[in-house]
């Protein structure tokens, strides 16, 4: 228990081949994507409409965004916990995160560059609303998947009407010493999904249903999808999200990203078709960003599942 597998997660590719509503690969891959969620949480999606061009150009842009001062970081505010800058934190020292909300839309993104870059950065701007919007489109191709595969297009369709999505700039510095540094504490995420992309540092650690950890190596065209707790929510416990942590080694600073989704303004409420004898209903219907805000309390953070703990029954 408890330590690294020499085991992998399912990669599954995502081609022009099974990116076709309805075609039989496309449901092919509908039912892996399932299994693999059901099983890991997670999976390793291999994305082809994801050129290296667009892979070197974000990863530009964030080096250029952790480069400017930590005053200029710190403006980056959200009334969202872990929205916003995130840094020095004794628990997680090696840890610097921002995020930009609202990031698949011409008016978040250049809010934000507008706030850390007065006079403009349009290579930013650029890279990270094209790089929202592609990982945008991998997130809603996997969520339609699992709702064709569960029976519940419509009640996905008006999530997906409602959902935010939360880009996250992610840097790491390296250990002191020879000893792995911890990242991020393990966790699960608040959000719906969340999909993560590594550059070049692997870290990222999962852990499977035997209480292994499995480390992902790294790749230019892999992303991690992974299922949040909102989405264990909707699913009535199908889906229980991915628990995960960051373990640094070596000597190099560790650059990740984050597209994370959130479901704004209408409540997630479990759909009747996932209601049976095996799964009676576990969840009542939930905000997802008064549960972030749930999580951020005392009772939040000692309670072992906390998504139980906020709107379980
Ligand atoms: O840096 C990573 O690969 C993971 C980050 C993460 O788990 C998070 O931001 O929730
Ligand atoms: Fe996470």
């Amino acid at each position: 228990m408890g330590s690294l597998a020499n085991q992998t997660l399912p990669t599954i590719a995502f081609s022009s081949q099974n990116l076709e509503v309805g075609s039989s690969s496309w449901l092919s891959t509908s039912k892996q994507v399932v299994l693999a969620l059901e099983e890991f949480g997670c999976f390793i999606a291999t994305y082809t409409n994801f050129s290296p061009q667009l892979h070197h150009a974000i990863f530009k842009a964030s080096e250029e965004l952790f480069d400017l001062p930590t005053h200029v970081k710190m403006l980056n505010t959200s009334d969202t916990p872990s929205h916003g800058y995130v840094g020095q934190e004794p628990v997680v020292p090696l840890y610097e995160g921002l995020g930009i909300e609202s990031s698949t839309t011409v008016q978040g993104v250049d809010r934000f560059t507008s706030l850390l870059w007065p006079s403009g950065n349009e290579t930013f701007r650029e890279a990270a609303l094209e790089y929202s919007k592609v990982v945008a489109g991998l997130d809603k191709v996997v969520m339609t998947m699992v709702s064709e595969v569960y029976g519940i297009r419509s009640a996905y369709e008006s999530l997906l009407e409602a959902t935010s999505y939360l880009l996250r700039f992610i840097k790491y510095l390296a250990p002191v010493g020879d000893e792995a540094g911890l990242g991020i504490v393990p966790h699960t995420d608040k959000s719906f999904t969340s999909i993560l992309h590594q550059r070049q540092v692997k870290g990222l650690q999962i852990m499977t249903k035997t209480g292994d950890w499995v480390g992902i190596d790294p790749s230019p065209s892999d992303f991690v999808v992974m299922a949040g707790d909102a989405c264990m929510g909707f699913t009535n416990g199908r889906i229980e999200p991915s628990y995960h942590r960051v373990m640094i080694e070596g000597s190099e600073e560790r650059y990740s990203l984050g597209v994370f989704t959130f479901i704004r303004d209408v409540e997630i409420q479990v759909p009747e078709e996932l209601v049976d004898e095996d799964y009676p209903l576990q969840f009542k219907p939930f905000d997802n960003y008064k549960y972030i805000h749930f999580y951020y309390t005392e009772e939040g953070r000692r309670s072992k599942c906390p998504i139980r703990a906020y709107c379980g029954i």
